[in-house]
């Protein structure tokens, strides 16, 4: 039996709602085993879920050794976790850079940057010993244009984007694939992280005039993961309604 033929392990960060929650449950519906880790698991719900994840584990990405020992936990459980996704992530308060809170600036770039390194110096160890591994993770078109206000966002997407260029091109014959989405605001939690100028300043940049759907983003991660995408690494998916076009 091949890699490919086995019910495969994904595991997803900040899975218990929103994006991470919609990517889940798509990769439930495909056949995959799922494991979530976030911090705040309060609103989870199996039956809203769709979905009964193999293992909730209560993770902070930005916690170096925290990852290393959940990731641990969850081996021991599945053997192999052949999907990574990389979703976890905050906005932060909105500012100018100039009064941008400094505490402010490295909290969001230790969880939205520093989060995706932790997990992956962890999790490719196991995925180069298969010889099979597909890891996504999400940045944000605010990563590629970047946004007034959200500088320290916008430079840790603009990092995840750069990072995983860099360990696709370390990866590259290992089997283990690794790729970006950028989507553009999707209607979840994280809306309330941001002032309601902000939310219409961004639509209208949106040549297709609405937000994306979780379902789609979902969509394209689903094909990212599989072993279907098997030429493409270190690459960034666009979501973004026909804004982005470079
Ligand atoms: N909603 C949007 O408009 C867009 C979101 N994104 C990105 O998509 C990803 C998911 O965002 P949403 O679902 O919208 O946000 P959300 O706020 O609905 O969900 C984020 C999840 O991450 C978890 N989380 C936060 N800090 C964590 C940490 N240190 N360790 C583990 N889990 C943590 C939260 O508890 C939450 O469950 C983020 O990386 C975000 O930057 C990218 C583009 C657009
Ligand atoms: C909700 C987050 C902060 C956000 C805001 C705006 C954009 C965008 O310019 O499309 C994003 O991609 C975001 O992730």
């Amino acid at each position: 039996m091949s890699t490919t033929d086995v019910v495969q392990t994904a595991l997803i960060t900040g899975g218990a709602r929103g994006l991470g929650l919609g990517i889940a449950r798509r990769l439930a519906a495909d056949g995959k085993k799922i494991i979530l880790w976030d911090i705040n698991f309060n609103d989870f719900d199996v039956a809203q879920a769709g979905f009964t994840p193999i293992l909730n584990q209560c993770v902070d990405v930005s916690d170096q050794n925290a990852v290393q020992t959940a990731f641990g936990e969850a081996l021991a459980v599945t053997g192999k976790i052949e999907i990574l996704v990389n979703n976890a992530g905050i906005n932060g308060v909105i500012s100018p850079t100039w009064d941008y809170p400094i505490d402010e600036w490295q909290r969001v770039l230790n969880i939205n940057l520093t989060g995706i390194f932790n997990t992956c110096r962890t999790a490719i160890p196991q995925m180069r010993a298969n010889g099979y591994g597909r890891i996504v993770n999400v940045a944000s078109i605010a990563g590629k244009e970047g946004n007034p206000g959200s500088s320290a966002y916008a430079a840790a997407k603009g990092g995840v984007i750069a990072y995983t260029k860099s360990i696709a091109k370390e990866l590259a014959d290992s089997g283990v694939l690794a790729n970006c989405i950028a989507p553009t605001m999707a209607e979840t939690d994280l809306l309330k992280q941001v002032t309601p100028e902000f939310i219409a300043t961004i639509k209208a940049k949106i040549p297709m005039g609405r937000f994306v759907k979780i379902e789609e983003v979902a969509a394209m991660v689903a094909w990212i993961a599989s072993s279907e995408c098997s030429f493409t690494t270190g690459f960034t998916f666009d979501l973004s309604g026909g804004r982005a076009t470079y």
